[in-house]
């Protein structure tokens, strides 16, 4: 990274779920960090955050967010996107990242009408405590930079490939449920919910630390936890067989054609 990609000032519209996580991710650890201009909605997030860090500012109106930053994120719902961007000038040495999920760049070019690049990216909580890739696309050294602080970067070739990543984060809260779904079973089985909670969990934290030793593939993790005609092969091939494989790729085929 070069001193140049460094960007002193960030400007957030749209401060919600995502938007708080990064000033987090920007904040965490301590150090240098980037001045944050925050548009006034949502205003009790934008509160908390100006109050609790030196440095961040809520703005007047979204306007005064663009014109006083370098690199403008636009974290509104995409619904709320032409209601919070109609109108605003943004000037073309300005980057500007959009995180909407299923807004395309050019899309979001014809709602600003700017020449200032226009950025993807797909940020994730996780961030707060930078731990998140980021894919990006196109790459941008200030914005590559920027989120190669928060926890990496992942430059894609094109908007198929991003559309794909994109895809890929719509799995998450079916991870959720799953592991809510096995948990009440063995609550109908007369364990007592919290007991059958606090298994779950522990089980599954195992799996996430286990993820992190990149030594080892996907499928081998699988096999190294498999014992021949065991309890997790059983299950693995009577419940994720191949016609459920196949709806949970038909279900992702569906996503990507909406999300393109
Ligand atoms: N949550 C996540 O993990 C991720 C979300 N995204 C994307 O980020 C975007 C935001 O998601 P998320 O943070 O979950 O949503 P939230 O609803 O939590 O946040 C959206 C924010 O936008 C604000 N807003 C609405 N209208 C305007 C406006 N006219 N001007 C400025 N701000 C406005 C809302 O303010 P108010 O409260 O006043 O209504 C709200 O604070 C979405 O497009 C989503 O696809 C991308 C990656 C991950």
């Amino acid at each position: 990274m070069t001193k140049e990609d460094t960007v002193k000032r960030i400007g957030i519209i749209g401060v919600g779920e995502i938007g708080r996580a990064i000033v987090l991710g920007l904040r965490h650890g301590g150090g240098i960090s980037p001045e944050v201009f925050l548009s006034p909605r949502g205003a009790r997030t934008a509160a908390e955050l100006s109050a609790r860090y030196e440095g961040v500012r809520v703005c007047a109106d979204n306007q005064e967010v663009v014109d006083r930053s370098e690199l403008v994120i636009v974290a509104v719902r995409r619904q709320d996107r032409h209601d919070a961007l109609a109108g605003v000038r943004v000037a073309g040495d300005k980057v500007v990242v959009n995180v909407m999920a299923g807004v395309g760049n050019d899309d979001l070019r014809r709602t600003l009408a700017t020449d200032a690049p226009l950025v993807r990216a797909i940020p994730l909580p996780a961030i707060r405590e930078r731990r998140c890739v980021t894919v990006v696309h196109p790459a941008h050294p200030e914005v590559n930079s920027f989120f190669e602080r928060l926890g990496g970067v992942l430059p894609v070739a094109d908007e198929a490939a991003f559309n794909v990543f994109s895809a890929l984060t719509g799995t998450l809260t079916a991870h959720y449920w799953y592991l809510a779904t096995i948990t009440s079973w063995a609550a109908g089985q007369g364990i007592a919910p919290d007991d059958a909670d606090r298994y779950v969990r522990g089980l599954f934290q195992g799996v996430g630390r286990s993820l992190s030793d990149e030594t080892r593939s996907l499928r081998q993790l699988a096999a190294d936890h498999e014992t021949p005609n065991g309890s997790n092969e059983r299950i693995r091939t009577t419940w994720f067989d191949p016609a459920n494989s196949e709806a949970l790729k038909k279900a992702l085929d569906d996503l990507l054609a909406d999300l393109t």
